[in-house]
């Protein structure tokens, strides 16, 4: 029997800010159709490990292929087709304030793909009647709505161009925890209809628990533990239990200064 190629595979990544090691032999396998969440304080390198995978900070050392191919170092052509693979969900949404809504939501497929304003605006529509939004939004500017509107544009974005790889970064973050399981329903809900791969990183253990296959927690540099959803609580692995229960007291310590 062979093994099936993880659609994202990274091994012994390393990268330094100057002197601060931020990663420092990271590892994770992503295996095709699985949403892998990947936890870990703040500022234990989540987002940065992402950012790799993007080519968007280049890493010091080590692999990471996407369907068996390096993708560590790639420029120019070779990297904007590796991108148009892809989906990504920022932080804060990240929404264009100059540009309408629905130009926002196409973007990737009026620049990178060349489409003409006219079925543009179509698609952006169908995607973002797929996040229960209406075309009354689309003539909006983003600084018109509300953050979970804003979240739900930037998923009709994210999906737009049918990735096969989703990064969601902090999907969940600011907004109330109602509006937020709408929109850990509606990723799970878009996900499996693209039958996409998906990593996202967030604090939010309700958004955890509703979208993870699979969970990875990050610490000192390090993918620490890995295993399915439903082995979270009962890991036995002392700095994933207090992450995931929020205690003060453990193996973690927090960098906070004292006066
Ligand atoms: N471009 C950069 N230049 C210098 N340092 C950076 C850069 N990007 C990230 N860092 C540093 O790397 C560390 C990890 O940052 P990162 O944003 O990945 O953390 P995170 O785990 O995503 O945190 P949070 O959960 O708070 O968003 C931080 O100390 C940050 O200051």
């Amino acid at each position: 029997m062979t093994e099936e190629i993880p659609k994202i595979r990274m091994r012994d990544v390393h990268k330094a800010f100057g002197k601060k090691k931020v990663l420092n032999g990271f590892s994770l396998d992503v295996p095709k159709g699985d949403s892998v969440v990947i936890i870990g304080g703040s500022g234990s390198g989540k987002s940065v490990s992402i950012k790799c995978i993007l080519g968007l900070l280049e890493a010091d050392s080590g692999s990471i292929q996407i369907d068996g191919q390096e993708v560590a170092h790639l420029h120019g052509s070779k990297r904007q087709k590796m991108l148009s693979r892809v989906g990504m969900l920022f932080q804060g949404a990240a929404l264009f304030d100059s540009l309408p809504v629905w130009h926002n939501v196409s973007f990737a497929l009026i620049e990178g793909q060349g489409m003409s304003r006219r079925p543009a605006r179509l698609k952006a529509i169908e995607m973002l009647e797929r996040v229960g939004l209406g075309e009354d939004v689309a003539d909006l500017s983003p600084a018109e709505l509300s953050g979970g509107m804003q979240k739900r544009v930037g998923l009709a974005r994210a999906i737009a161009n049918q990735p096969e790889i989703i990064f969601f970064d902090e999907p969940t973050t600011g907004l109330d925890p109602i509006m937020a399981d709408v929109i850990n329903d509606l990723i799970v809900e878009c996900v499996r209809d693209l039958g996409a791969t998906t990593v996202t990183i967030t604090h939010d253990m309700a958004s955890v628990r509703k979208i993870a296959d699979q969970v990875a927690m990050l610490y000192k540099g390090g993918i620490i533990w890995q295993g399915p959803r439903d082995a979270l609580d009962h890991c036995g692995n002392p700095y994933v239990e207090q992450f995931v229960h929020g205690r003060a007291q453990g193996p973690i310590r927090m960098e906070v200064k004292r006066r």
